[in-house]
């Protein structure tokens, strides 16, 4: 399921049209009646719907929107906004198939009854008003009628993007509808996995609108959600050959006097995502609660201070950062491993308060980052206000600038690869808002990279997988009843539920 831009999508629209060779009329009509569809599944036949209708494309979807609920047996009451005489092209069109019908078509440019008042006393109101031809602050009476959808009782369902709500991250704005529940037009928008904009989509239900196969392949980057699908044809399949290290030696170096703990989540979690042999290297004075908590990993404990006293590059992939503290000597470690380590290396946490971007290029093998929005505004040097209004952007110049994997966490955590594709996460709650699972996440990247025959289904299965095992703790406890550690422990449900043939 791909996730486009605006102009994009306006790309797509204008490629089907005139080099394919399909009517923009049976386009939007292929649009409308779709996410008529999808409507009709929500209304009943006694519910008052009201159907508003502006100067654009996203009012030409609501003119068959109305057309194909009147064929269902409801009679909508739409309401036009702009004078009749601003519609152009296929809107214009389909208006006119809309009067043939014979349904009486308000206009709020006429006085007389209000419709903010219609909205006030509707059951159901469509919000085909703006799409993603939006621009700038919204001008009258768009703004007063957004304000009444957002103060009526009723169900509100938005065509293809709430109105006023920008399609593309990285754009101000003012005000927009809060929907109950959006129909998305063909490809999601980047605003619904923004954490300013996302809520406002309400429910989502994304429809083909038949634009022919391999149409988004004529787009420069692939931009998608990484899906289960992908998960289950790409996840490896264990085998009774398999030996302790069929899935690589891995290191993991981290811990430090205040934050003794993060290694081992990221230990255990590596060990529950596949890892067959792993070293953990962290301060001498925590090798016995390691060995304790972990008798499956093996030990290099730190020598005078913070030294690594393991051959890094005998490992097949190591992973730097969980609670290892951002003083001289971690700084220096990290840029031993950055420099010596042989195989795939991940940086997390302090590392990446500590790591200079510049040396990543030395970088032979792959690198992959596991920044929050903060940590990411520390090596871009943006705001994370910058970063959480453009996350697709920032995390892809990092990562195409030099050349590695970006997880961006949040809500929906980007992957981005070395050559800009991007993968958006669809799975995660608010469990996963607390310490630690961070570290879980790198002990699971960790593992994955080891065992995964490509490196992007590596990173974004993991990145599935952490959010599935929180999906499945949310099942039966509540996020704040949640300890970091329960993640690891439901790890083995995540897998499961990728592994189910339902
Ligand atoms: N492939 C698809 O997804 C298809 C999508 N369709 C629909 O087309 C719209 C985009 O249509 P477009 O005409 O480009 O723009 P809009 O309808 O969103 O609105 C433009 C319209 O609105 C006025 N306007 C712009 N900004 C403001 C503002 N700030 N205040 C007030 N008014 C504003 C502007 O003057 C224009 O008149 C897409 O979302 C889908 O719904 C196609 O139907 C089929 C293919
Ligand atoms: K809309």
């Amino acid at each position: 399921m791909r996730v486009v831009t605006g102009s994009e999508m306006r790309d797509l629209d204008q490629w089907t049209m005139q080099d394919f060779g399909m009517p923009g009329e049976m386009l939007m009509e292929n649009a409308g009646r779709a996410a008529a569809g999808r409507m009709l599944t929500r209304l009943t036949l006694d519910e008052r719907v009201i159907v508003l209708c502006g100067s654009g494309n996203n009012g030409g979807d609501g003119f068959v929107i109305a057309r194909c609920l009147y064929e269902a047996g409801i009679c909508p009451e739409v309401w036009l906004i702009p004078e009749e005489n601003r519609l152009s092209g296929e809107a214009k069109f389909h208006y006119g198939l809309l009067l043939q019908c014979g349904i009486q078509v308000n206009s709020v440019q006429a006085g007389g009854k209000r419709c903010e008042d219609v909205i006030a006393a509707a059951d159901v109101v469509i919000d085909a008003m703006l799409g993603t031809g939006v621009s700038g602050e919204l001008r009258e009476p768009y703004a007063s009628l957004v304000a009444a959808c957002n103060e009526t009782a009723a169900r509100v369902e938005a065509v293809d993007i709430p109105s006023g709500l920008p399609a593309d991250e990285g754009v101000m704005w003012h005000t927009a509808v809060q929907a109950d529940f959006t129909v998305v037009l063909a490809a999601y928008k980047e605003s619904s996995f923004l954490p300013r904009t996302a809520p406002f989509y309400g429910e989502i239900e994304v429809v083909s609108i038949g634009l022919p196969p391999g149409t988004y392949d004529l787009l420069k980057y692939e931009r998608r959600l990484w899906q289960r699908v992908d998960v289950q044809t790409t996840l490896p399949v264990r085998s009774a050959e398999d030996y302790k290290s069929t899935y690589g030696k891995g290191l993991i170096v981290g811990g430090s006097e205040t934050m003794p703990g993060a290694p081992l989540l990221a230990g255990e979690a590596a060990l529950k995502s596949g890892t067959g042999l792993l070293t953990l290297a962290l301060p001498a004075s925590f090798t016995s609660a390691a060995a304790s908590r972990l008798p499956e990993a093996m030990l290099q404990p730190f020598s005078e201070g913070v030294r690594l006293s393991a051959d890094v590059t005998k490992f097949d992939a190591a992973a730097c950062g969980p609670g290892l503290g951002r003083d001289e000597a971690a700084a220096h470690l990290v840029q031993h491993l950055i420099y010596k380590t042989d195989g795939v290396l991940i940086l997390d946490a302090d590392a990446l308060h500590i790591l200079r971007p510049s040396e990543l290029k030395s970088r032979r093998k792959p690198t992959v980052l596991t920044p929050h929005a903060g940590e990411l505004a520390a090596l871009t040097g943006l705001s994370v206000e910058e970063v959480l209004q453009a996350p697709f952007q920032t995390s892809f110049n990092f990562a195409t600038a030099y050349g590695v994997y970006v997880v961006m966490k949040g809500a929906h955590t980007i992957t981005s690869t070395p050559d800009g594709r991007q993968f958006v996460n669809p799975t995660g709650n608010a469990v996963l808002a607390r310490g630690g699972t961070g570290d879980v996440l790198t002990g699971m990247v960790l593992a994955f990279t080891m065992s995964h025959t490509t490196l992007d289904a590596a990173v974004a299965n993991a990145v599935y997988l952490h959010g599935a095992a929180a999906d499945a703790l949310a099942v039966t406890v509540p996020p704040h009843a949640v300890k970091t550690s329960d993640v690891i422990s439901a790890l083995p449900l995540a897998f499961q539920s990728v592994e189910s043939t339902d």
